[in-house]
């Protein structure tokens, strides 16, 4: 776990050595220890260098440890005796210093970075803070301001940017370890004193506390209910005004909290979640790690809708060539001006040069001959994807993989109409699509592996997180959605207001209730998908009988705000009001409670009070139980999977950890005796009925969510 040898006859090289990130297991903590007393008391040994095997200083501590109890070596004490010692040690920084692997860092008595690594406190992304000295010995180092910065962000800083900071001594484009080792033979003799840095006074600003103020209110603002960014500032002020080991103490007062809390469990399951997601397997028994993805080096891209264009941007910052394909003059047009925008801008913020020779433009399917992948993004008509998908596979080579960016539509419909059903898989972007980080996968039965292998590892290759899922209707993401926006607006019949209802879900910490969200995303995608699936329209009788339609119970209220022209933000009207088109400050607008309270009379309901946890409990234990029913039926692969679709795609509060595990914090059991007891209440809307599979899970005793898997059994796995 950490390899000892002195080399250049003095110098102890201690090297952490678990891969993959060299984590500061319990193991690892007992090698490190035990190698620093050897090294201190051999009188051989002058200087110390500590370094990490493959190219990666340290990850942190091991994070899968802080499910159980502490076992071994506590690391404070480790990391204490280290800066305490006589001999001076230095660290040897490359790949990676994260966490833990930071703090070790801080306690040797000098710090040379390779110029490609990367360092940083990022506890608070896995809701914790730096409870190793780090919120103490940072802000002694740095000074107050960038060290608040830095641990209540979690950001990653570069070598270059750390040595600006005075974080790191000296920045090598060399072997760090080789120039590490001859760094230490030239400190030895040279007094430690002022290394140390528990041992420095922590430069105060003047104004600390309106500094600390404003941090507070941003974290709030940002990352509403979150309680790690506040401890975080806690942690800093005691390192301002408290001297070094009482500081440690409000650290670890404060990491307990945070430990009992629950959000730090929530955060570390989406880190391990997400990591899970990308191992996809197909029933055919090819998985993530016996699939060869294809290398996709040129790509087209069909259509130049808002979806197209953020797909374009996002398959040519990372360097792959695009054609990007319009039906008619004026829109490629508008297009080609809209992606440079787009493209030079990203290019800017990313102090890059915009890769715009990557991109050409074109009217015609023609010019597809040679592109190794497509990427349909036309509008969501079958028909139309249908006729587009019939002309590739006659104009690409047979060996072009064709998907398509449908977020619902059957793509196995789609790939029926090819010449190669195998090559086709949707590749379902959200939007906007250069900005969103979720992608679902969507495997048709007759997606071969190497097509998903490539769908998976190009969306890994554009900084996506990929997530392969079946095909049914709405996918994961979208089929979820349905049964949580029909909760939504069956409240509002029943006596609740939109700002009511987001209020609540705001609380809960979505950054924008459901109403909110659905001002801005527009109004009249949806209500275009409703005429389409016949739910409203011209042709639909919508008295006989009211507030039903297909068999169920159906809110007719979105297509009346529809009717009268409010679409959302862009418009400046829809279920706010706004001072003007493209505005985004809601307001509540009396013409809807108008719409509202007509609505009630006309049909007789009483409004009622509805509670906030009566509206948490049906939108979101709604959401989990078609979650179940996907779970279910193999259109997922694992509780983790939607999560990490919800996390990335919705914008589920990450301290929450998806629906999926938040379920399963609350209980499962409450969870199936409160949708019981809804549906008794609305027999008449069927995802109110709870799943089988939730009610096998608590049968069984209702195990963590991560051993769901083990309980589902289907009988046409998709995945
Ligand atoms: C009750 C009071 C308790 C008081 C305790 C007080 C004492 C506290 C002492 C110390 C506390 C320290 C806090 C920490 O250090 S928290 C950890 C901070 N570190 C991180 O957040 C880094 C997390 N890792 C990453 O960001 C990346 O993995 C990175 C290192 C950048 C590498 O990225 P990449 O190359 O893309 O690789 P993957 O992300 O896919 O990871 C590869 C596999 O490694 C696993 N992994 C990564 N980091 C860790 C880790 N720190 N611990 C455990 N496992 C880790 C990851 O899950 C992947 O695994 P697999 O291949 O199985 O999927």
């Amino acid at each position: 776990m950490a390899r000892y040898e002195l080399v250049k006859r003095s110098v102890a090289l201690i090297t952490l050595t678990n891969p993959p990130v060299n984590a500061l297991s319990s193991p690892v903590r007992h090698a490190i220890a035990k190698s620093m007393e050897r090294a201190l008391s051999d009188p051989k040994v002058t200087a110390v260098v500590i370094c990490g095997e493959n190219g990666r200083f340290c990850g942190g501590a091991d994070i899968r440890e802080f499910a159980g109890p502490l076992r071994g070596p506590p690391l404070i004490p480790v990391l204490d005796a280290i800066e305490a010692g006589r001999k001076p040690v230095v660290a040897a920084i490359e790949g990676v210093a994260l966490g833990g692997g930071f703090e070790l860092a801080l306690v040797c008595h000098y710090r040379i970075a390779h110029s490609k690594a990367r360092l940083g406190l990022p506890e608070v992304t896995l809701g914790i803070l730096p409870a190793a000295g780090g919120s103490q010995r940072l802000p002694r180092l740095i000074g107050i301001p960038a060290a608040l910065e830095l641990i209540t962000t979690g950001r990653h800083i570069s070598a270059q940017e750390a040595l600006k900071l005075g974080i790191v001594d000296q920045v090598t484009d060399q072997n760090a370890c080789e120039m590490a080792v001859e760094f230490a033979l030239k400190s030895v003799g040279k007094p430690l004193s002022s290394r140390r840095v528990s041992m420095l006074t922590t430069p105060c600003p003047p104004d600390l506390d309106a500094l600390l103020e404003a941090a507070t209110m941003q974290v709030k603002k940002k990352a509403r209910g979150v309680m790690a960014p506040l401890a975080c500032i806690q942690a800093v002020r005691a390192a301002a005004t408290m001297p070094f080991s009482k500081g440690m103490k409000r650290e670890s007062e404060l990491m307990t909290t945070l430990f009992n809390s629950g959000q730090a469990q929530a955060f570390q399951y989406c880190f391990f979640a997400q990591r899970t997601a990308g191992k996809w397997t197909l029933p055919s028994g090819a998985q993530w790690n016996n699939s060869k993805p294809r290398e996709i080096r040129s790509a087209a891209v069909i259509g130049l809708g808002t979806m197209g264009r953020g797909i374009v941007v996002s398959l040519a910052r990372v360097g792959i060539s695009v054609i990007a394909v319009e039906s008619e003059k004026k829109l490629l047009e508008n297009g080609r001006q809209m992606v440079i925008g787009m493209l030079e801008r990203d290019a800017k913020r990313r102090g890059v040069s915009a890769s715009l020779n990557l991109l050409n433009f074109t009217l015609s399917l023609q010019d597809l001959k040679d592109v190794d992948l497509v990427i349909e993004a036309v509008f969501e008509d079958m028909a139309l994807k249908k006729r587009v998908f019939q002309e590739l596979s006659k104009v690409c080579r047979p060996t072009t993989l064709l998907c398509t960016n449908t977020s619902g539509l059957d793509v196995d419909a789609l790939a029926g109409v090819t010449n190669r059903p195998h090559l086709v898989a949707g590749m379902h972007f959200f939007s906007p699509a250069h900005v969103m980080k979720l992608l679902e996968v969507v495997c048709g039965p007759r997606s071969s592996s190497e097509t998903i292998a490539t769908a998976m590892s190009l969306g890994k290759k554009m900084g996506k997180v990929s997530v392969a899922v079946g095909n049914c209707p709405g996918f994961v993401g979208n089929r979820m959605l349905k049964p949580y926006l029909d909760q939504a607006t069956f409240l509002l019949e029943e006596g609740a207001t939109p700002e009511q209802i987001d209020k609540a879900l705001e609380d809960f910490g979505f950054a924008m209730g459901v109403f909110r969200m659905s001002d801005l995303a527009g109004l009249d995608v949806g209500w275009r998908v409703r005429k389409e699936s016949g739910l409203t329209g011209p042709d639909v009788d919508s008295k006989n009988p009211p507030r039903r339609r297909q068999g169920h119970r159906y809110c007719p209220i979105p297509d009346m705000v529809c009717e009268q022209g409010r679409f959302g933000q862009k418009t400046g009207r829809g279920w706010y009001m706004y001072d003007k088109p493209g505005d985004t400050n809601a307001k509540p607008d009396p013409l809807i409670q108008n719409l509202l309270e007509t609505y009630r009379s006309r049909y007789g309901i009483q409004p009622r009070n509805i509670s906030d946890q009566e509206i948490i409990e049906r939108c979101l234990f709604v959401l989990a139980n078609e979650g179940f029913r996907i779970l279910e039926d193999g259109m997922a692969a694992r509780p983790e999977d939607i999560d990490v679709i919800y996390l990335f795609g919705y914008a589920f509060p990450r301290h929450r950890g998806g629906p999926m595990f938040y379920v399963s914090m609350v209980g499962l059991e409450r969870v199936l005796e409160r949708l019981e007891y809804y549906h008794q209440a609305h027999p008449d809307v069927p995802h109110l009925e709870p799943s089988a599979l939730l009610k096998k899970l608590v049968a069984c005793g209702s195990p963590p969510v991560q051993k769901w898997r083990e309980y589902i059994k289907t009988m046409h796995s998709h995945l």
